[in-house]
């Protein structure tokens, strides 16, 4: 081999070696998008104000008059106690690590799963925090994407969570930030198996910290972040979607144990779904309920409303009830979790492949029966022709 020649291979395979170190796909062909959406948040405390602001100027998520001005006056405001609260959980939201840990094992399945959309490779588009979903795009623009999935990181679809992302992945569309890219949508699994075996096991893990005579008897308190009832009037699927999932897995489960449904987390002064968690747990304690097991079923990784609000605050105080209180583990790094993501998405590749599936969900079609927003139907239209 010649001086140059072998100047030449070593340097390709210089390059080989460090894409596979960025996790890039190898030269040639382009890789299968994965895009997992979902709303982040700040990884580090610092973070907190641009996150907050982010999601108090979507007007999917919140309506605000004067949005633009509002926005940062209520983030602003809001900055120091939130910052409080991820100082609290150990310095910042872990729903990137994770999402990426998720992305990245889900991937390497499919690559086995469905060779012939191989590679694979997760990108992370977030709503409110870094990634946002236009650094996303100029990364997939980067590795020449021709073929992308849109999937939700929410099991169950609302207009205020997955609706909004794929408002934002539109709009970006529309500016011509996925030119050449063919979409389709995974908008929701709230009753996929995988899933529900998941949740089945986290949650038969903490059964299993209970003596065995309490055990049967602990009443699995199902926890969702809530919804304002203007969202839930206007015909959004989210709550019958968590109620299925809770049904889902409690059938799983064989109905061993006294369940509720109840939710947490609102925001602001305006009606939201009820009952809260905060006092479901009181509730239960007046009734002369000992032993309960929060489970956190709307969200894959751990967060603010796990740690701090799940464990810290409601946890906390029903020991101070004398309870014996214990939490399900958010999904994280489950196997069985991620084995599942890996279905899901090969599923849908196979069946898109071969036609039995379009762009988009049947049920994605139907908008809520009192939706105004324009963007909800021009958006639909869009993924409709796989993004063009
Ligand atoms: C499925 C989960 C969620 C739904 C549905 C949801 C709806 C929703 N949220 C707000 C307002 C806020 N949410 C905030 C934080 C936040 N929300 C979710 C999940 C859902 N929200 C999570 C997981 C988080 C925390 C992120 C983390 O890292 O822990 C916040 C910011 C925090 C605060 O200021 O309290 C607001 C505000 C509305 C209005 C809404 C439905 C319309
Ligand atoms: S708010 Fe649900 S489709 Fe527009
Ligand atoms: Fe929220």
């Amino acid at each position: 081999m010649s001086g140059i020649r072998r100047a030449n291979t070593i340097a390709r395979t210089f390059q080989r070696s460090l894409a596979t170190l960025n996790n890039a796909p190898p030269a040639g062909k382009p890789p299968t998008a994965i895009v997992m959406l979902n709303m982040g948040g700040p990884s580090t405390v610092p973070e907190t104000h641009d996150f907050l602001k982010n999601l108090f100027s979507d007007g999917d998520l919140i309506p605000l008059p004067f949005q633009s001005v509002l926005a940062p006056l209520i983030a602003r405001r809001r900055t120091p106690q939130i910052e409080k609260q991820y100082e609290d959980i150990g310095g910042g939201s872990p729903i990137l690590k994770y999402t990426r840990l998720q992305g990245e094992r889900m991937a390497a399945l499919l690559d086995e799963l469905h060779p012939a959309t191989a590679p694979h490779k997760a990108y992370v588009a977030f709503r409110y925090a870094n990634p946002l979903t236009d650094v996303t795009a100029k990364e997939m623009k980067a590795d020449g994407v021709k073929r992308a999935v849109a999937f939700t990181q929410y099991p169950q679809y609302s207009c205020s969570t997955t609706g909004s992302s794929l408002n934002e992945l539109y709009r970006r569309g529309k500016v011509g930030d996925f030119d050449g890219v063919e979409w389709s949508v995974i908008d929701r699994w709230g009753t996929h198996s995988g899933f529900v075996e998941a949740m089945a096991q986290n949650i038969e893990r903490s059964l299993a910290k209970f003596p065995e005579e309490a055990r049967k008897d602990a009443v699995l308190l199902f926890s969702a972040h809530s919804l304002p009832m203007s969202v839930v009037n206007r015909g959004d699927p989210y709550v019958a979607e968590v109620a299925a999932s809770v049904n889902a897995v409690m059938d799983r489960l064989k109905h061993s144990n006294p369940y509720r449904l109840v939710w947490q987390s609102q925001v602001g002064p305006s009606a939201w779904m009820g009952m809260q968690t905060g006092d479901a747990i009181k509730g239960l304690a007046r009734l002369g309920r000992k032993n309960v097991v929060l489970i956190p079923i709307a969200f894959t990784s751990d967060h603010i409303e796990t740690l701090f609000e799940l464990d810290m605050e409601y946890a906390h105080e029903g020991k101070e009830l004398g309870m014996h209180v214990e939490r399900a583990e958010a999904l994280n790094d489950s196997p069985v979790f991620i084995r599942a993501l890996a279905d899901m998405a090969s599923t849908h590749l196979r069946d898109y492949a071969v036609g039995r599936i379009g762009p988009t969900s049947i049920q994605m079609g139907l908008r809520c029966p009192g939706c105004t927003n324009a963007t909800c139907g021009a958006q639909r239209a869009w993924f409709e022709r796989g993004g063009r």
